[in-house]
């Protein structure tokens, strides 16, 4: 079994689990559920830096990235740097994450929020809702274009948008449909951790002009957004080049400077 397999097996059960301890009803009654949400698409349209600013504290390619962050802090410092806004893993199991980050996060900011998450299931759409998020995030290697359509809409009817991710042409191609907002290409191979930013070269003509688009993964220099922009790229996520520093926020706006 291929580790996102697993991650996928284990997920299935962590949400039948949580299923059974929260109901859906309780979610859709959390004071965070009736809230205005902010827009990532509108933010990386209108930015001429588009940086996603990620908090990681470690991933199964990468055991440690940064064990100690508070996360409010990481949060407050990227929205100082000017980031388009902020990504939260919130699995638990492989990247160290929780749906209480999330919450930390959006208690600390009011830049956009993406729930960073292998999502299997529309109760996980209600939580990314209940803890705070904007936006989630929908990776179609582990998807149908069935589930796709189901989740996507149903994050639009709660006012949060959807960041569909590909990683090679036929995943793209099932999965276009109006109900996403934002086309990201993992540059990451999540079945063999191999990195390589031609992925987002390769895929961007193929990706139709009214989604944004997003190059996600092993983005560590201003060389590596220079060469992208020109393939119609105005979003980048970045996650391991700001975390693995002591202070996320600086790095990210010092990045962010050399930008412009
Ligand atoms: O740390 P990096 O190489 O800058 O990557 C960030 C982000 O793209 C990566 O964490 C990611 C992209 N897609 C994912 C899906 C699930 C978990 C994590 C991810």
């Amino acid at each position: 079994m291929n580790i996102l397999d697993k991650i996928i097996a284990d997920k299935r059960k962590e949400v039948d689990l949580k299923k059974s301890l929260i109901p859906a009803s309780q979610l859709e009654a959390s004071a965070l559920f009736d809230r205005d949400t902010f827009s990532l698409a509108k933010a990386l349209r209108d930015s001429s830096t588009g940086i996603i600013a990620e908090h990681k504290r470690r991933s199964p390619s990468k055991s440690t990235i940064n064990q100690d962050t508070n996360v409010g802090q990481v949060a407050r410092g990227y929205q100082k740097a000017g980031v388009c806004g902020m990504s939260v893993l919130t699995d638990i199991k492989y990247f160290g994450g929780s749906l209480e980050d999330l919450v930390l996060a959006r208690a600390s900011v009011t830049i956009p929020l993406l729930r960073k998450e292998f999502i299997i299931d529309e109760y996980q759409v209600l939580e990314a809702k209940a803890h705070g998020a904007d936006v989630i995030l929908l990776i179609a290697a582990v998807l149908s274009r069935a589930e796709i359509k189901i989740f996507s809409e149903l994050a639009k009817s709660l006012d949060m948008e959807v960041l569909l991710e590909v990683h090679n042409k036929t995943e793209l191609q099932k999965s276009i449909m109006p109900s996403l907002d934002m086309l990201g290409v993992n540059n990451r191979n999540l079945k063999t951790f191999e990195v390589s930013l031609e992925t987002s070269k390769t895929l961007s003509e193929l990706i139709p002009d009214d989604f944004v688009k997003v190059s996600e993964s092993g983005i560590s220099t201003i060389d590596a957004i220079t060469d992208l922009k020109p393939y119609g790229y105005q979003g980048f996520l970045i996650g391991e080049n700001f975390m693995k520093t002591a202070d996320p926020g600086k790095s990210a706006a010092e990045f962010i400077q050399k930008i412009n």
